[in-house]
């Protein structure tokens, strides 16, 4: 049977989108509910992006009725915007303005939406890397349930149905072509990046959801399929916990973002996928309780650096992100990317202010954006913050300063040798405009504090790690949470480490993995109703 139902096709001459043909009744609106909704399925999926959808997907194409409780609204295809506030607003957590507090403020940025941070993010996917999964089983004995054997067979079939693909040179664009053209000449390899993506044009517009629905997210991809194959969505309605009763979940509490009680009962089981963020802090409010719970949280710090070049760039054309290099993961733990930001965005890293300013905004056009992801060693906490949000705490280490600062040069230089006429290197500490490589010397001294650096946070994990002892960890390696029936967590949370590559192929592969085991063994009843 075909992946794709509904796909997209041209209707009345207008391009007609998988998220404008939903079955009647499938899609239940929080933000125009007037009632309390009580509803059954066989199994409840809490968050509808990466894991959340993988595993909707997956358990609904077992034949299983599936329901999925999202806070965030459905921003369909036909509704993308160009303009940042406009879509911040709506799909980020807290509009784009959430922190990580530690020795500094660090922005986190999270999708809350259908389709979570896929719907804003590039798109890239890369399979979990082979010595993590070592790793894993090393210092965490998961190797008899992670393995590279069992996660391939997920990865390929999501490569299949989803269409990853390597960016093609007709969408690479300047901003990508100028790194993977100098990279080269200093012998650093490069890969153009793979993509879940169905026809992208390069319209740079991946951060603001993807206006023709080539970027292939949860939101025009699994979420929709599950919905034909009988799923129902509750959108903007925000999960308070799970009701768990003699030890088993029985069924989620959720509030419309009208104020309706909605009840969501699971047959077998509820699969918790609401990002490393909000799933520990679920657990919490559900009376999980482990001394591990909200700890181990990590991230990939990133950075980036503008350069202002003669020749013309043009972010606004090419893949939002279309090339990389994972040729220092190992020896110096960090990640080079390139990234076109839409000006709102790149205007924040752009120096300057009044008339310099607005006369750099104004060769906007010949601006190239490079980026690193830091691999970090440190960890933080998860928890509630007074009043019901989030409160996450983490500093980075000054061994991830030291990867932070030395890719910072690295890229400034790179920069420099193609013929930047400006550097932007965003550290307090050395000044804001270089002018000529010999400046960057600067960075290589730049100062080893966390407040110098201009971190953004994307890549989560941990916070409710997986293993074997319940007094170390919250989940088993069978992503069920200890001593808790019917309870599983599919997301980044359960991660041990990070990883030191974009994490959401990783995400997915794991939680279709999870997904596909707790299908078969509710069909070989082995989960009793
Ligand atoms: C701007 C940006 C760019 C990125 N680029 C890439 C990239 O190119 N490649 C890559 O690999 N990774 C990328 N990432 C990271 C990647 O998107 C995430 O790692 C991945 O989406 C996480 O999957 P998840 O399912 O855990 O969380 P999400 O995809 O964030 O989904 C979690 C969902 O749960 C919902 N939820 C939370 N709490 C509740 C609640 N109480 N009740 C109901 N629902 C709830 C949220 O609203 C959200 O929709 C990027 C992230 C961002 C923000």
């Amino acid at each position: 049977m075909s992946t794709r139902p509904n796909d997209g096709h041209e209707h009345a001459g207008k391009p007609h989108h998988v998220d404008d043909a939903l079955p009647e009744g499938a899609v239940v609106d929080g933000e125009t509910l007037t009632r309390a909704i009580d509803d059954i399925f066989d199994v409840v999926v809490v968050g509808s992006g990466a894991a959340g959808g993988t595993a909707a997907y997956t358990l609904a194409s077992a034949g299983l009725s599936v329901g999925i409780v999202e806070e965030g609204p459905w921003m369909r295809t036909r509704d993308m915007q160009e303009d940042v506030h406009d879509v911040f607003s709506r799909v980020m957590r807290m509009s784009g303005l959430q922190m990580l507090r530690g020795k500094a403020f660090m922005p986190v940025l999270q999708g809350r939406c259908v389709g979570g941070s896929t719907l804003v993010n590039s798109a890239i996917a890369w399979r979990i890397p082979e010595d993590v999964v070592d790793e894993w089983h090393a210092r965490f004995g998961l190797g008899t349930h992670i393995t590279m054997r069992a996660l391939e067979p997920q990865f390929d079939a999501l490569e299949r149905d989803l269409s990853v693909s390597e960016v093609s040179d007709e969408v690479l664009g300047e901003n990508n072509r100028l790194f993977v053209e100098q990279a080269k000449r200093r012998g650093i390899v490069t890969q153009p990046m793979r993509r879940y993506d169905r026809g992208c044009k390069g319209s740079g517009q991946c951060l603001t959801g993807c206006p023709h629905a080539a970027k292939q997210g949860m939101s025009v991809t699994y979420v929709p399929w599950t919905l034909a194959r009988g799923g129902r969505i509750f959108t903007s309605c925000r999960v308070e916990r799970v009701d768990v009763r003699g030890g088993r979940a029985r069924s989620v509490l959720a509030r419309s973002a009208t104020g309706h009680h909605v009840t969501v009962h699971a047959r077998y089981a509820v699969v918790v996928a609401a990002s490393t963020v909000q799933t520990p802090n679920i657990l919490r409010r559900s009376g999980v309780r482990s001394r591990a719970l909200g700890r181990h949280f990590q991230v990939h710090p990133a950075l980036s650096l503008g350069g202002l070049f003669d020749r013309p760039i043009e972010m606004t054309f090419g893949a939002t992100q279309g090339a990389e290099s994972i040729h220092f993961r190992s020896t110096d733990r960090f990640k080079l990317e390139t990234i076109s930001l839409p000006p709102h965005l790149a205007g924040a890293r752009l120096p300057g202010v009044g008339y310099e300013l607005g006369s750099r905004l104004a060769q906007f056009g010949h601006v190239a954006v490079w980026a690193a992801q830091v691999r970090s060693r440190a960890e933080g906490t998860v928890g509630e913050a007074w009043g019901g949000g989030d409160r996450i705490r983490y500093s980075v280490e000054e061994d991830d300063l030291r990867a932070a600062r030395k890719a910072t040069a690295l890229i400034a230089r790179m920069m420099f040798e193609a013929g930047a006429r400006e550097v932007w290197p965003s550290i307090f500490g050395v000044p804001s405009i270089l002018r000529s490589i010999d400046e960057v010397a600067l960075v290589d001294e730049a100062p080893l504090d966390p407040r110098a650096y201009n971190f953004i946070a994307t890549h989560l994990f941990g916070a409710a790690r997986m293993g074997h002892d319940a007094s170390s960890s919250v989940v088993d390696p069978d992503f069920r949470v200890h001593d808790t029936e019917g309870l599983f967590v599919v997301d980044s949370s359960v991660f041990p480490t990070n990883l030191g590559v974009n994490p959401q192929h990783s995400i997915m592969g794991m939680s279709k993995l999870a997904a596909s085991r707790l299908a078969a063994r509710i069909r070989g009843g082995r989960i009793a109703a």
